[in-house]
């Protein structure tokens, strides 16, 4: 079994790109920008706005946090958004994702300028992911398929098999993993929440993916020896003995299946920091996009 290390990864990744961000400095460049909008809170978007701002930090990108009240409407939200399109010195623009209840995340997805939409969501940036245009990929499928590349894991002609239908993981991977490219090739089975015999499609996975949110849910009787077992969960679990009060626990039951495994992404260190470099590499591409085409 070996150990998909997302933390590793992500470092490397982080290490290249502060590279090309010292290149871009002595030329004169401005370097890339990302804006994270931030709104009411949530002690886990918290945590992750804080591990993308810290990120910035250590490339050399530049990064501002807008906090707004959870009180905020949806019109003032938007307003703040199309000034953030329209300022020539932001690259990327992130708006944390899940908002409160009042407002309607399509909406705010849908007035972000596509070609400053890091995360990928808008219509257009979908559109051209489905077709296999150069676009921005959502950074959590795309940071799986830098992890995969990275450990050169072989997926053509494999089944894959992904647990979760959302738009922000399960789908777009669903995408990528059966597209041209390597990794890719992939045959793919998307699974749900309405899935009958959801057990016997896991288990007949040669790459299997868990993205549901259910803590501990792929027991070991649900996966093939040498499998390949990504695990997208990051679900917090209340914890007195840990110093942060909580403790973080994948959708797999990582104990008992890793055993089986041909590789296995922990929980830390595993997809979450992936999606992270993944982010960065988005908002150096944007800000490449708009000074050198
Ligand atoms: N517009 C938007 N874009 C996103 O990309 C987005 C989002 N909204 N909303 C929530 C999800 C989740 N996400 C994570 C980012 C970092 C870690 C991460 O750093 N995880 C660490 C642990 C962090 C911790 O202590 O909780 C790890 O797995 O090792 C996890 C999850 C980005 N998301
Ligand atoms: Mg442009």
């Amino acid at each position: 079994m070996q150990l998909l290390n997302g933390k590793e990864t992500s470092q490397a990744i982080k290490d290249s790109l502060k590279l090309e961000v010292a290149q871009l400095a002595t030329h004169g460049a401005p370097v890339p920008h990302l804006v994270a909008v931030l709104v009411g809170n949530n002690g886990a978007s918290e945590t992750y706005v804080a591990n993308k701002v810290k990120s910035c930090q250590e490339v050399g990108f530049k990064s501002t946090l807008i906090r707004l009240e959870e009180e905020i409407t949806e019109l003032k939200l938007l307003e703040i958004i199309r000034d953030l399109n329209t300022d020539p010195e932001v690259d990327g623009i992130l708006v944390q994702l899940p908002l409160p209840a009042h407002i309607s995340p399509q909406e705010v997805i849908n007035t972000i300028d596509p070609s400053k939409d890091v995360d990928g969501f808008h219509p257009i940036n979908v559109g051209r992911m489905v077709l296999g245009q150069s676009t921005f990929l959502p950074a959590t499928p795309y940071g799986i398929m830098l992890l995969l590349e990275h450990y050169k894991v072989e997926t053509a002609g494999k089944h894959a098999v992904i647990i979760g239908r959302s738009n922000i993981v399960g789908r777009p991977m669903s995408v990528l993993l059966s597209g041209s490219g390597n990794p890719g090739n992939c045959t793919v089975t998307i699974c749900h929440s309405g899935t009958k015999n959801l057990a016997d499609f896991c288990r007949s996975a040669d790459i299997l993916v868990a993205a549901l949110g259910r803590p501990g849910f792929v027991k070991e009787d649900m996966v093939k020896e040498g499998a390949v077992v990504i695990d997208v969960g990051i679900t917090r679990i209340e914890d007195a003995s840990k110093k942060s009060g909580y403790r973080i626990s994948g959708d797999v039951d990582f104990p008992a299946v890793s055993p089986k495994c041909s590789f296995i992404t922990p929980v830390p260190g595993g997809v979450g920091p992936m999606t992270i470099a993944a982010l960065l590499k988005n908002t150096y591409k944007a800000c490449a996009m708009k000074h050198f085409d």
